[in-house]
């Protein structure tokens, strides 16, 4: 059989019952038993689980879900603990190790860090773990959050180079409207690309639980994340986990995101899905064509206008004159530097600065194309990483 990695995520909807926000044990209970078989095959397992806010609610008798951070971040604490607890209690009687890993957003926008976890992952997925993922609600801060777990577990899984995301939840497929709202909503089975959702006009409205946090949309950003890693994304329901296996044998099961052209450059990954960006610089058309068609590094020439405050090696934004983001890349220049050089030649800069730093803004091995801009000229490059 063609062993895998596999990056299954859970939400508080699945994790919990609506009504008492007690724990959904046979819920869970089965997907413990499916994730272990899958693990006992061979395949690599990850486990993205919300739930810890949720969890810390039922055990402290709050009826609805923390609004100031403080109390969520409390409340997360309290849950977490008792999660972890029941998913060893639960594994463990069928013999399979598990490992806690808690992830803020900075964990992986710095690229020592993102390094730091790739090896953490690896290390465990050889020993045979299953390691449960959640964002470490408790001491994330606002601006550095990943938000919602259907996005952590889309990086994730590009980080780790899965072949497979299921985001496992309380609907079983993506529908053409909020089946709750509108039962007459179109059941969507398979996405070739993200544009077709946009043609389909499909709406993802609020979230449908009083638990879970960001509805369809989190999870089509993060089968935007994944599929552009070149992860199959698949939204499938929690409420049969043996379905992963039958999906894995290739029934049409769910809504199926197909993987696009991937980069196999590991340094590219993490900058276009990890990396926050700090400003953004707005390029002339020749600039843009050079840089999505002819796979070309940025020069001050084609720099239009400067947004944003960063320092030289900061990442940033490149935009087309209306706006729209096509790459991203790590900058030369601080945003002082570049608002000096900007639509002046290279051979300009030393003038103008008294220094050169490099006669690109951001060179092309630092540059990465932004979702359906992704082009080949990125592709067979090899990476330090691997
Ligand atoms: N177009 C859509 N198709 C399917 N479900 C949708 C759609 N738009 C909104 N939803 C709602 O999204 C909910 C799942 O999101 P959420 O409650 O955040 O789940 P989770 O806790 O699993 O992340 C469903 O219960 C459904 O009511
Ligand atoms: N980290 C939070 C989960 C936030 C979240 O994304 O929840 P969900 O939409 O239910 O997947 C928690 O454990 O409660």
């Amino acid at each position: 059989m063609n062993l895998q990695t596999l990056v299954v995520k859970i939400g508080t909807s699945s994790l919990t019952q609506d009504r008492t926000g007690n724990l959904a044990i046979a819920t869970i209970a089965a997907l413990v038993e499916t994730l272990s078989a899958l693990r006992h095959q061979g395949h690599r397992v990850i486990l993205v689980s919300s739930g810890a806010v949720g969890v810390g609610c039922a055990r402290l008798g709050l009826k609805e879900r923390p609004r100031t951070i403080a109390l969520k971040q409390a409340v997360a604490a309290v849950g977490q603990g008792r999660l972890m607890r029941v998913y060893d209690d639960l594994f463990s009687t069928l013999q399979q190790p598990i490992a806690q890993v808690l992830l803020t957003r900075s964990d992986l926008v710095q690229r020592s860090r993102y390094v730091n976890a790739y090896n953490t992952f690896q290390e465990l997925l050889r020993l045979g773990v299953i390691p449960i993922v959640n964002e470490n609600d408790t001491v994330a801060v606002e601006e550095l959050k990943f938000g919602d777990n259907d996005t952590l577990s889309a990086m994730v899984a590009s980080l780790v180079e899965a072949e497979w995301l299921f985001l496992m939840t309380d609907v079983d497929r993506l529908y053409s409207a909020d089946p709750l709202r509108h039962p007459d909503a179109q059941p969507i089975t398979l996405v070739q690309h993200l544009d077709e959702l946009r043609q389909l006009q499909v709406q993802t409205g609020g979230s449908g639980s009083n638990w879970g946090t960001g509805g369809m949309m989190t999870k089509i950003e993060a089968a935007r994340i994944a599929t552009g890693a070149g992860v199959r994304t698949v939204i499938t329901s929690s409420q049969s986990p043996r379905n992963l296996e039958k999906i894995l044998q290739g029934e049409a099961i769910g809504t199926h995101f197909a993987p696009q052209k991937n980069t196999s450059n590991a340094r590219k990954r993490w900058l276009a899905n990890a990396v926050i960006p700090s400003g953004k610089l707005y390029l002339d058309e020749g600039a843009v064509r050079a840089i999505c068609q002819g796979g070309k590094s940025l020069l001050a020439a084609g720099i239009v206008e400067v947004f944003g405050e960063f320092e030289a090696s900061d990442a940033v934004q490149l935009c087309d004159r209306a706006g729209r983001e096509i790459a991203r890349g790590l900058v030369n220049y601080s945003s002082d530097e570049l608002d000096r050089i900007r639509g002046r030649k290279s051979d300009e800069i030393p003038e103008i600065l008294g220094y050169i730093v490099a006669d690109t803004v951001i060179h092309r091995d630092n540059l990465v194309l932004s979702g359906s801009s992704s082009d080949a000229a990125e592709l067979n490059k090899t990476d330090p990483l691997h």
